[in-house]
Parts: structure tokens; C-alpha cells; sequence
């Protein structure tokens, strides 16, 4: 696949996720870093959307719940661009009945090659980084090129 060079913004489309099991730390967190999150846009699975305004003031672009499509709007997002990031604390101790969507948005975020954290120490590195608050290079698929070759050649 050829590869492209994109520049992701200096305020950025940040995805807020967490399962149950993660949901107290990822608020924990966001309030930590409520100065640094509120220079961006954040968006959020519905039940973490709606806790993460509630508890921290922060303003969150709530989509659907995880389980009823939330995972998948998120991973839609991060196709066309949208989500410029992602933090996902999922769960590694309990089984999701919406596995192959939390597998779908993990694979999204790795195909589009956006920063992901998965858990709170890589969120405090990502955080962290002098490319948080400026534009960022990266490198995706070049999706026209590779829609001409298939064109062509099937
Ligand atoms: O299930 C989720 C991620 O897979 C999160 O969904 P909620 O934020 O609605 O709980």
C-alpha cells in the first residue's frame, strides 16, 4: 500500500473510551489533565461521554454507547480523519459482549496510524509530548491511490 504524508492539527480530535472496569481511572485521569484536554476537542462512547462531562466540567462530543455502536461511530471517525487520537482504557480482566468492535477500533486506529494509549502510563507520556499542543506528521495509507489500483486491476 502506498503511504501518504498528513498533517494532524495542533488542537486535536481527541476519543475519551474506557470499559466499566476503567471508568473511574480514565475520569481520574482526565481531571488530572483537565488544563491540557480542554485545549482540544474531546469525543466520547456514550457512558464515558456522559461521566467524563459530569465529573470533570469537560465538554464531550457524546456518541452512542460502546455495546450499541459507539466503537464502530469511533472507528468511522478515525477512517475519514475526524479522530486525530485515542484514548482507550480497556478492560484486559473482563470479556465485552462488543469484542469485535473494541478489536475494530484498535485496528482502525493502527491503519490510520493515529496515537493510541491503552492504558494511563502511555496516556501521561502521549500527554506529555512536545507534539501534543503542535501540528504532527504522519504517515497514512493514500487511500485515492490505492482505490485507482483496484479500480484497474479487478
Ligand atoms: O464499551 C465501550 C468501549 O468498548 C465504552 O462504551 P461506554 O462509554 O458507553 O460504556
Amino acid at each position: 500500500m502506498e503511504q501518504k504524508q498528513q498533517t494532524l492539527p495542533a488542537r486535536k480530535n481527541i476519543a475519551l473510551v474506557a470499559h466499566d472496569g476503567k471508568k473511574a481511572a480514565l475520569q481520574a485521569w482526565c481531571s488530572k489533565h483537565k488544563d491540557d484536554l480542554s485545549r482540544h476537542t474531546l469525543y466520547g462512547t456514550g457512558t464515558t461521554g456522559h461521566l467524563i462531562e459530569r465529573n470533570t466540567g469537560l465538554e464531550v462530543i457524546k456518541l452512542l454507547s460502546g455495546p450499541m455502536g459507539g466503537d464502530q461511530q469511533l472507528g468511522a471517525k478515525i477512517a475519514e480523519h475526524e479522530i486525530h487520537m485515542l484514548i482507550f482504557f480497556w478492560d484486559p480482566l473482563a470479556s465485552q459482549p462488543h469484542d469485535p468492535d473494541v478489536k475494530a477500533l484498535l485496528r482502525l486506529a493502527a491503519v490510520w496510524n493515529i496515537p493510541v494509549a491503552c492504558n494511563e502510563v502511555s496516556a501521561d507520556m502521549i500527554l506529555s509530548s512536545s507534539l501534543m499542543h503542535s501540528e504532527l506528521e504522519r504517515t497514512l495509507p493514500d487511500y485515492e491511490k490505492y482505490l485507482a489500483t483496484r479500480q484497474v486491476n479487478l
